[in-house]
């Protein structure tokens, strides 16, 4: 047998905690595949006497999760601490700078730092590699990089992240309230630090930014892509999604349109026909499209201990086996600057769900508003009381632009026949 691949781990919570039970259950087997055994060095994480659930006592622990990355003992740091900034993104800098090679689950990281960071690997002549950090134990970021890697792709989209998609469905199946929920999913692990990052999808906009970036050849933009959470998704969403024949899901769409990107990260009605309907709990979905292969379809766990410990150790093993090459799709410099489409532009079916007065000739203006506005009705609901006073009205509109619906919106409000605030939905039709 090889000589070992040594590793340091710098933050042992949810994923950190996986990765040393994962090493130490599946270790022969991944010692085999590996052509060499993977052990770890030394050890990390803010307060040392947590119970993590399994023994660290045999690793070295260090205070100074920064002296990692100077350690001549260790090969690869392994970054699950987490954050844009602050001391995961100055470990990574430090550990690429001495050469070492860096396996992170940290989407936020990448999504700001990862073109610098890509180029200051390649130039060490060293990996980094973040499996983990997109759709979890998917194995998506392979699956694009090298497994699709001959083909130009226009399109990659899914459910990415596994905190709201565990609320919409215990929503809609239990009728769960939110924030139970989200403080369950808080306790199995799936959220991040700040839950805030997966509700108002950022999380996911982080992920999508990386999945574009991988799959167009584009520099990674994050800042432009919309995004919006699942705030301000109503149990009577999820209601009148069902009895329309679509489920309510954050779904994040990247694509190319004439030369530009757009990428958005928005709840959205999945016709029940369309396989990411299916995709329940913590689960994630990913689809993309390649101009040889065609669609791609990818499902799997996205969050929590296990699935995110598959992702990480899978990079291991890729570096133990000296298989690492550049972190996105092709060298960095290569990566092309593509701007961002308008928002407007988008075509295509729309929720549209209105709380508004319960009198006589309220519907007729409101049809007569979305006709003057070029946006034609597929179907209507009227359905339960609003806390407003008024009734639910949820329009399903045939295709149309984004912008017609929006201006039918903003007269409605400016004629006072709507109560409280609109709720827009895209459609999926793909
Ligand atoms: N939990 C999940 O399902 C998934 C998490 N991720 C990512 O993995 C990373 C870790 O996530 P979790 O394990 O869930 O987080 P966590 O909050 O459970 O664990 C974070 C660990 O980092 C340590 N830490 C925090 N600040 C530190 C500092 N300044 N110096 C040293 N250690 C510090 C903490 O003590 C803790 O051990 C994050 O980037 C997250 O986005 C990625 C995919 C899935
Ligand atoms: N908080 C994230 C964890 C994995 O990336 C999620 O819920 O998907
Ligand atoms: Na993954």
């Amino acid at each position: 047998m090889n000589s070992p691949l040594r590793i340091a781990l710098a933050g042992l919570g949810t994923v950190g905690g996986g990765v040393v039970k994962l090493l130490d259950e599946n270790r022969d087997l991944i010692a085999r595949r590996a052509g060499r055994p993977i052990e770890i060095v030394a050890i990390s994480a803010r307060d040392r006497s947590r119970d993590r659930g399994v023994d660290l006592s045999r690793f070295e622990w260090v205070d100074d999760t920064s002296s990692l990355a100077e350690r001549d003992d260790v090969d690869v740091v392994v970054e699950l601490i987490g954050g844009s900034d602050g001391p995961a993104v100055a470990l990574v800098r430090s550990a690429i700078a001495s050469g070492k090679a860096v396996v992170t689950a940290n989407k936020a990281m990448i999504a700001h730092h990862g073109l610098e960071l890509a180029g200051a690997a390649e130039r060490a002549g060293t990996a980094l590699k973040y499996e983990a950090a997109v759709a979890g134990g998917i194995p998506i970021i392979k699956a694009i990089r090298e497994g699709a890697a001959a083909n130009r792709i226009d399109r990659v989209y899914g459910i990415l992240n596994g905190t709201c998609n565990y609320i919409l469905t215990e929503m809609e199946e239990n009728g769960a309230a939110f924030a139970d929920v989200l403080a369950e999913a808080q306790r199995l692990g799936y959220a991040e630090a700040d839950p805030t990052f997966d509700i108002d999808g950022i999380d996911a906009a982080h992920k999508l930014a990386i999945l574009a970036s991988l799959a167009f050849g584009s520099e990674i933009d994050f800042a432009s892509v919309l995004t919006s959470g699942i705030r301000a998704v109503a149990a009577t969403d999820i209601a009148h999604a069902a009895e329309l024949g679509f489920r309510v899901r954050l779904v994040g769409l990247a694509e190319v349109v004439g030369d530009r990107i757009h990428q958005r990260v928005h709840a959205c009605l999945v016709p029940l026909t369309n396989p990411l309907a299916k995709v329940s709990g913590s689960l994630n979905a990913v689809v993309a499209e390649g101009n040889f292969v065609g669609r791609l379809f990818f499902e799997g766990r996205g969050a929590g201990e296990g699935p995110t410990a598959s992702a990480v150790v899978a990079d291991l093993i890729d570096i133990a086996r000296g298989e690492a090459g550049p972190a996105f799709s092709m060298p960095s410099e290569h990566l092309e600057p593509i701007g961002a489409g308008e928002a407007g532009d988008r075509r295509g079916r729309y929720y549209l769900r209105l709380s508004v007065a319960d009198e006589t000739g309220v519907l007729a203006e409101l049809t007569a508003t979305l006709r003057d506005a070029g946006v034609s009705i597929d179907s209507l609901i009227q359905r339960g009381q609003a806390e407003s006073g008024g009734v639910f009205i949820a329009i399903v509109s045939h295709e149309t632009s984004e912008s017609a619906v929006r201006e039918a919106i903003e007269a409605m409000r400016a004629s006072g026949s709507v109560l409280g605030e609109p709720m827009l939905m895209h459609i999926l039709d793909f």
